[in-house]
């Protein structure tokens, strides 16, 4: 089908997340498979080769688990029984993944919890972070197993979307079954054709997707669509394509998308500046000597517990406050890394003297300059 879509070239991109759908890892209709995965894989390493980072997500533990039962009676389908399908096919999905990577390839299971409450939703970021720093390959599915109904995320193109966001990612790709967004669900409709381009995503494409094609997919075009508007929010454009089609996942290592491309609505800085403008703060400060607070009015500093000379009220970690010179005046917002008590307790020090003053760390920066806007920002 990827002949019927013209070329397009992909968005720059250095880090990205890459999605693969469960119909992909068991596209027998049985266990797990490397035939797709084999192509996707070389992506990564050809990616990993050109100095660029990605962070894998992927499906495909409750379909390993099911067919792992084979002969035996399956449990119904039911949530609990999901859940142990999920435990049972999770480690094999890894290792279909290590098998397939020289590098050493890490699982991350994430829960909705996790994502919602904001020093959880830190430690995330800061452990993908890591393992990038490390080389290796991060590979994330949701904890299917935990997780309780009403808080599922559900489907694991929304969870991609919802990591591109945290590992500030320029590039959310999808791979599917499916070659691209077809204008009405092409199982229904024989004449539907493919949207190589979608530069805004309006009610009336929203309308166009329609559920899974598959018995072990979950979330069918709408939840694609829905990931596209999360990460276009995010700032991060996503691209759609057939994961079975190997000239196709070639292509895209040499920067040629034949599939969908969905425009982010604004840049990845300009979402963040954003929201870091406009997040709520907690009711605390963070009060900053001079030297520091000309460092942040720079624009590129972040702000080290050397030039601290206090906190008022109280913030905790991950929380967005304020930081103000002494004579009280703002200077920034941003994330703070550390809770006020633990700010007190730091002013003035060297981050050096972090892990002994508190007898832990969470990295040498209280506010880092990825999470901050300085004043005229602020205004701007
Ligand atoms: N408008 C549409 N365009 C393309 N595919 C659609 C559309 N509406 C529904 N689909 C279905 O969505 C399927 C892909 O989603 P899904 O089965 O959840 O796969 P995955 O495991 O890759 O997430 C396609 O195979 C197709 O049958
Ligand atoms: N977390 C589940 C997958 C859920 C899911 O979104 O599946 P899919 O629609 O195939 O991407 C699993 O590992 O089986």
């Amino acid at each position: 089908m990827a002949e019927h879509l013209p070329a397009q070239p992909l968005p720059n991109w250095r880090r990205a997340v890459l999605k693969v759908g469960s119909n992909l890892l068991a596209a027998d209709g049985g266990g797990l498979t490397p035939r797709h995965a084999r192509a996707l894989a070389a992506f990564i390493g050809d990616s990993h080769a050109q100095g660029r980072q990605v962070v894998l997500v992927s499906s495909g533990a409750v379909a390993a688990g099911r067919a792992l039962l084979r002969e035996r009676a399956l449990p119904g389908d039911d949530l609990a029984a999901r859940q142990a399908l999920a435990a049972l096919g999770q480690a094999p999905m890894i290792a279909l993944w290590q098998s397939l990577s020289p590098r050493p390839v890490a699982q991350v299971l994430l829960t909705h919890d996790d994502l919602r409450h904001r020093r959880r939703y830190l430690n995330a970021r800061a452990t993908l972070r890591e393992l990038l720093l490390l080389d290796v390959l991060p590979v994330v599915n949701e904890n299917d197993t935990v997780a309780v109904d009403e808080l599922k995320l559900g489907d694991n193109d929304n969870l991609a979307a919802i990591v591109a966001a945290l590992v500030d990612a320029d590039l959310l790709l999808i791979a599917s079954d499916i070659d691209a967004l077809y204008d009405a669900d092409p199982r229904r409709v024989p004449s539907a054709v493919p949207v190589p381009h979608v530069s805004t995503l309006t009610a009336e494409v929203m309308a166009m997707a329609g559920g899974s094609g598959s018995a072990v997919g979950t979330g069918g075009m709408h939840t694609k669509l829905e990931a596209a508007v999360k990460a276009g929010a995010a700032g991060v454009p996503t691209v759609l394509f057939d994961g079975r089609n190997t000239e196709t996942v070639a292509a895209l290592a040499a920067g040629q998308l034949h599939g969908t491309l969905f425009d982010a609505p604004r840049s990845r800085m300009q979402a963040r500046k954003y929201w870091l403008r406009h997040a709520p703060a907690a009711p605390g400060s963070i009060l900053v000597d001079d030297g520091a607070a000309r460092a942040l009015a720079g624009g590129r500093a972040s702000l080290l517990p050397g030039g601290i000379v206090g906190a008022d009220g109280e913030f905790h970690r991950g929380d967005m406050v304020e930081i103000v010179d002494v004579t009280r005046r703002p200077v920034a917002r941003g994330l703070s890394q550390y809770g006020a008590a633990e700010v007190r307790r730091l002013a003035g020090r060297h981050s050096s003297a972090i892990d002994a003053v508190l007898g832990y760390s969470y990295g040498a920066e209280i506010v880092h300059r990825d999470d901050l806007v300085v004043l005229a920002e602020v205004h701007s």
